[in-house]
């Protein structure tokens, strides 16, 4: 017989309803007990301190970009790690409480990535709307629908996806909300760091790096430890230090595993010639398309260079 297991307890960006939640389900084992948070720093610190096993967190918008609350929070604190990704179309509803017409909206409340994702559509439907900041997309919608007396909260509409507007029983105004069709949010699942498993042939790695300042070409030198092995970036975004204007740190994802020689071999010239680099993960990638590698980078290619190497030393080789 074997003994019954504790689910998994996993931290998401709450409440009940967000776009993260729905991400969540995706990877999450069925039995998973959910943890909702308010913020993601707040989630991700659940799993620095052992009160759960994984958070999700947006990481990346077709629209906005990179999710400067992830990316800020993974480079400092206790070491994290990315271990899968998953991603989420994105379409929203402009919901109410029974009976709001679209001529009653005067403010709006959601999440600022949803804001952004809905701003033109605002604007030329409501163009006197105001926006009221939320904690997430279901934060606003929950507190509206739970409400004993609306009119205090300051907005009478939310925008929020269809199933949070349903699960508050909250009436759509208007469905379809958005300036782009089609719009994405990448998720990450987090962990604390283990042992790295191993490469499927169509994995991403995910690094943070510091340049190093004051010194001309630094970026260019920072790629060149890339493209001299033949490993392909499919993000790079900056973000800034924070201790002084003009100090710079890359968020950036790589196509490759850190299991393999060229991407060991860029990491080591990264390390020797950069302040600070922070390893965030080598985990599937979520359109499974294997990673194309470069004639004389594969790991082959490594092996039989350094076994010549070895030659040379020991004077077979001249
Ligand atoms: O508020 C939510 O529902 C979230 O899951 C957060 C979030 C984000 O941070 O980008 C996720 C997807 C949408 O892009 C809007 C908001």
């Amino acid at each position: 017989m074997t003994a019954p297991t504790t689910p998994q307890r996993w931290s998401f960006l709450g409440p009940a309803g967000t776009f993260t939640e729905m991400a969540l389900r995706q990877v999450a084992p069925p039995d998973v007990e959910l943890d909702s948070c308010q913020d993601v720093p707040t989630a991700l610190d659940r799993v620095r301190e052992r009160q759960s096993d994984a958070a999700v967190v947006p990481i990346e918008n077709s629209i906005e970009g990179g999710v400067n609350a992830t990316l800020d929070n993974l480079v400092s604190g206790a070491p994290l790690t990315i271990a899968a990704e998953v991603a989420v179309p994105i379409t929203f509803v402009l919901a109410g409480r029974e009976g709001t017409r679209l001529e009653d909206v005067r403010a709006i409340s959601t999440h600022p990535h949803a804001w952004a994702q809905c701003r033109g559509w605002v604007h030329r439907n409501l163009p006197d709307a105001v926006y009221v900041a939320g904690t997430s997309t279901s934060a606003p919608a929950k507190a509206l629908a739970g409400s004993e007396d609306p009119g205090s909260l300051g907005y009478e509409a939310v925008l929020c996806n269809p199933l949070a507007a349903e699960q508050y029983g909250l009436a759509v105004i208007a469905g379809g909300v958005a300036d782009n069709a089609g719009a994405i949010t990448r998720f990450v699942k987090v962990t604390r760091p283990g042992r790295i498993g191993e490469p499927t042939g169509a994995d991403k790695t995910t690094l943070q790096v510091q340049l190093p300042h004051d010194r001309s070409g630094a970026l260019l030198g920072m790629l060149e430890q890339f493209s001299a092995r033949g490993v392909n970036l499919s993000r790079i975004e900056s973000r800034p230090v924070g201790d002084s204007l003009g100090r710079y740190r890359f968020s950036i994802d790589i196509e490759g595993h850190v299991r393999e020689e060229r991407v060991q071999a860029a990491l080591i010239g990264l390390h020797r010639t950069c302040p600070q680099v922070r390893f965030l993960g080598s985990y599937p990638r979520l359109d499974a398309r294997p990673v194309v590698v470069p004639a004389g980078t594969s790991d082959k290619d490594f092996i039989v260079a350094r076994a010549w190497v070895k030659d040379v030393l020991d004077g077979r080789t001249l």
